[in-house]
């Protein structure tokens, strides 16, 4: 069995999957990969069993490709993990040295305010994982990374500084994601959440207001709402809902069933059991 991630070794995808992996009670191999798009391409050709890829973060918001492609593609969502994430500032060089800082966006975004304060003459290079932009840093002393503790002692970089992100704490959430067809999906026996994504049927007042009340008249707790473009026009939107419960419990179906008669399309992403990092 293998589970495909961002790599190289020691991105935080990796410390959300071997979360997952301590979990599942088996020992899956590790296949690392160059982006999510790549996570999701081989996990489509039979390549990989599961992926682990980043769904949100608490300081940047959602992880658009991520949202995009579980729409794009017939897979269910089969775990939750919820880590914390360290930035640290790494290179070989001394501060004075550092002219380019490297790393994912999501991890650039959520540094923002520590890069304009400290290093204001830095030209920035976005990398496909934050593990990525360590590795690249090796090769120069004018590079920084920002990675996690974890990838400085993996290609053997000094942390110039630590905890850069703005804000704390700072959160990621990681979806196990694997075909829908997959036998060995189990589901969910606790601390169940579920997740669907709705394209409402044709605009008109209160659609919105009809849809959350089939939750709301139940009791069902929402996790989250998040609108993304249905690429089709300008305005017009699918809308991303986590809940908690599972689609076994009475009031979930029933509301997911009564939606799905009044909606263009409903597609269940399945319910799964949410980890948080201890
Ligand atoms: O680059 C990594 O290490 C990742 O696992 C990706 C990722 C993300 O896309 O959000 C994961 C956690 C951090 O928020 C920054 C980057």
């Amino acid at each position: 069995m293998k589970i495909g991630i961002l790599g190289p070794e020691s991105s935080y995808s990796e410390k959300a999957a071997n979360i997952w992996k301590a979990h599942l009670g088996t020992n899956p191999d590790i296949s690392y990969l160059k982006d999510i798009s790549e996570v999701f391409e081989v996990l489509q050709d039979n390549s990989i069993d599961y992926g682990v890829v980043p769904i949100e973060n608490s300081i940047e918001g959602s992880v658009g490709v991520t949202l995009d492609l579980l729409l794009e593609h017939e897979f269910s969502i089969i775990g939750e993990v919820v880590i914390h994430i360290h930035h640290c500032l790494l290179s070989r060089g001394k501060k004075e040295d550092i002219r380019i800082i490297l790393s994912h966006p999501q991890a650039l975004a959520q540094c923002r305010h520590f890069i304009r304060k400290n290093y204001t003459d830095v030209e920035i290079r976005t990398t496909g994982s934050t593990s990525h932009a360590a590795k690249l840093a090796t090769e120069f002393p004018e590079m920084a990374a920002i990675a996690s503790r974890k990838a400085s002692e993996s290609f053997g970089l000094d942390i110039l500084a630590e905890d850069i992100q703005d804000w704390k704490p700072d959160l990621t959430r990681f979806v196990v994601i694997a075909r829908k067809q997959d036998q060995r999906i189990q589901t969910c026996t606790r601390d169940c959440k579920t997740s669907i994504i709705v394209y409402l049927d044709r605009d008109h007042p209160g659609a919105l207001y009809e849809m959350l009340g089939e939750f709301a008249i139940r009791g069902i707790n929402l996790t989250r709402i998040e609108s993304r473009p249905s690429k089709m026009s300008l305005g017009d939107y699918v809308f991303y809902i986590d809940m908690n419960g599972s689609i076994k419990d009475s009031d979930v179906k029933e509301a997911l069933d009564n939606l799905n008669q009044n909606v263009y399309m409903l597609k269940n992403l399945g319910s799964y059991q949410s980890y948080m990092e201890e």
